[in-house]
């Protein structure tokens, strides 16, 4: 894919910054020359809804950040409202038997590079995070989230199941019986609940504060071995990071069953009928 490289002068909350800045389509790079950490935006109207291009573009910008040595990685989006509504639906509803095997594929490939990634994550959560956008929010070490909005894995709720590695990410952040709870409930946590709760670190008012504190929690390492926290952090992910990595072809061939049954059609045929109802009024 082509892409056009550009080096601005963007306004800072601490002064004017040179920024370079690498844009895809669907994502944007920008890594801060100061403080050397990478902002990758998620802008997919409507809603960064994950499909397989955003995905491979996902992927391709992680891999660009770590490659360009950047200090940090801070994720959040170009919508004012939405993080990401989770996974696009219309790929797996009525799906193109080759280009949902790609989808899959290219989820695993996102989840193993943003949760397995070497340098220190964060996400900066400025709207609603149902779902795979929740998946992305807890793949990263630190959250901080906006007001009034909602995160959490509500896949029950849609009749689909959340395979074992979203809920590694999951139990990455909460508590074992809180994960679980959560899970079985398909619930959906507000901004306030969700810190209460601890599925995020921090509440923010503006996008700008958010980022911020983002970058104030990549800065804690700034003393710290580089090498030493990348292989701790490795350490500490390798177990499920091996998991997928090993059974990335059951866990292909598992949800290709499982999307196809009749039932889960027809349940997700509901929900996308309820969301379009939803938006047109
Ligand atoms: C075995 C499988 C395991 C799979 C694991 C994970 C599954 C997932 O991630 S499934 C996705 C779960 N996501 C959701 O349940 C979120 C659904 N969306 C919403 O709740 C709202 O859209 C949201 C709160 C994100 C935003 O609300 P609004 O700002 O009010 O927008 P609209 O609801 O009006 O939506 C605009 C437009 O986008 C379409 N849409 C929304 N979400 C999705 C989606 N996930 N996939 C595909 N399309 C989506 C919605 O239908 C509207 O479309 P139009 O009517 O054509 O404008």
């Amino acid at each position: 894919m082509m892409r056009s490289k550009l080096l601005s002068l963007v306004p800072c909350a601490t002064g004017p910054f040179r920024t370079m800045s690498t844009t895809t389509k669907l994502t944007t790079v920008e890594v801060n020359d100061k403080t050397g950490i990478a902002t990758l935006t998620m802008n997919r109207p409507p809603v960064n809804g994950l499909n397989l291009d955003l995905l491979r573009d996902l992927r391709q910008s992680i891999a660009e950040i770590e490659g360009n040595k950047s200090r940090g990685l801070i994720l959040t989006s170009s919508n004012p409202t939405i993080f990401s509504a989770g996974l696009d639906i219309m790929e797996m509803y009525k799906p193109d038997k080759e280009r949902v095997r790609a989808f899959w594929t290219a989820l695993q490939d996102a989840w193993l590079a943003l949760y397995g990634s070497s340098v220190p994550t964060a996400a900066a959560i400025n709207g609603h995070s149902p779902a795979g956008g929740c998946l992305l929010a807890t793949s990263c070490e630190y959250r901080v989230m906006l007001p009034k909005f909602t995160i959490g894995l509500n896949e029950t709720k849609l009749g689909i199941v959340a395979p074992m590695w979203f809920m590694s990410s999951f139990l990455s952040v909460l508590p074992r019986r809180e994960a679980e709870r959560a899970l079985n409930q398909g619930r959906m946590f507000t901004t306030d609940e969700a810190l209460q709760i601890g599925l995020v670190d921090e509440a923010a008012g503006t996008k700008e504060e958010a980022l911020e504190k983002c970058a104030q929690f990549i800065g804690t390492f700034a003393k710290v071995n580089p090498i030493a926290r990348a292989l701790t952090k490795q350490q500490f992910r390798a177990a499920e990071l091996e998991q997928l990595e090993s059974e990335r072809a059951q866990d292909l061939e598992k949800f290709l069953f499982f999307i196809n049954q009749p039932a889960v059609q027809k349940g997700l045929g509901i929900y996308l009928e309820s969301l379009k109802k939803k938006a047109k009024n």
